[in-house]
């Protein structure tokens, strides 16, 4: 077994659950929704006996493995069959890499080398407790310089807090994220310059 943990590892299914894995390869997300439901913000899997998962749903442990312990999380996996399946399938869902030996503090885990520490980005960027009715259309929440309610501004780097990480966070957030945000900008800018907006019918 190539993954050693100290115990006690994160709650999750069963040891060694082969019947997880078509599903966990063809559609992690429903299967990764429903182990998120059961087994809450940290929750480890074990696919086969030489794989094995922790995945953190949760910004504020996304936030002590990112950022507070940051120079100790700053490796990334060599790419494998299933991070590739994971990643080229559901990019919004969750990325994933490889943390050394590392402690979360607030649960106690002690992760080894060679586990695979994953985030499940959506769940983290939906969090009621950071935004207001988080699943309704509201772009007013980044306008103001990024002020949501009076409140300070939004930082999409995390540094104080993570309410969303689209680009990641910590050492090894996408360098490109301000030239991109520039290019996302530059899009909307140009359909609305190009076509002509009316409001649908039942909307306001
Ligand atoms: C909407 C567009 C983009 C999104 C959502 C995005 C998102 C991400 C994410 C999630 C990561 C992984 C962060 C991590 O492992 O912690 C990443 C890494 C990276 N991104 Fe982006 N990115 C975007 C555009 C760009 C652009 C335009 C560039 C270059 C001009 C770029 C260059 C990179 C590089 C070089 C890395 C690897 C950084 C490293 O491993 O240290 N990205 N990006």
């Amino acid at each position: 077994i190539r993954n050693v943990f100290f115990s006690p590892l994160p709650p999750g299914p069963h040891k060694c659950s082969f019947r997880l894995l078509p599903q966990y390869l063809t559609d992690p997300k429903t299967i990764l929704q429903k182990l998120h439901a059961k087994y809450g913000s940290i929750f480890t899997v074990h696919v086969g006996y030489s794989r094995t998962d922790i995945f953190i749903a949760d910004r504020f442990l996304a936030h002590q493995a990112l950022i507070q312990h940051g120079t100790v999380f700053a490796d990334r996996p060599k790419a494998n069959p299933t991070n590739k399946i994971i990643s080229s399938n559901q990019h919004d869902i969750l990325f994933s890499f490889y943390g050394p030996k590392w402690r979360l503090l607030r649960h106690g885990y002690l992760v080894a080398t060679y586990a695979s520490v994953n985030f499940l980005v959506a769940e983290i960027g939906r969090d009621s407790t950071a935004w207001d009715d988080p699943l309704a259309f509201k772009p007013e929440r980044f306008m103001n310089n990024g002020e949501q309610n009076g409140g300070t501004n939004f930082d999409i780097m995390g540094s104080k807090e993570i309410k969303m990480m689209p680009f990641g966070a910590g050492r090894r957030m996408c360098p490109g994220y301000a030239l991109e945000i520039l290019h996302l900008e530059y899009f909307v800018a140009n359909f609305v310059w190009y076509f002509a907006w009316k409001v649908g019918n039942g909307d306001r």
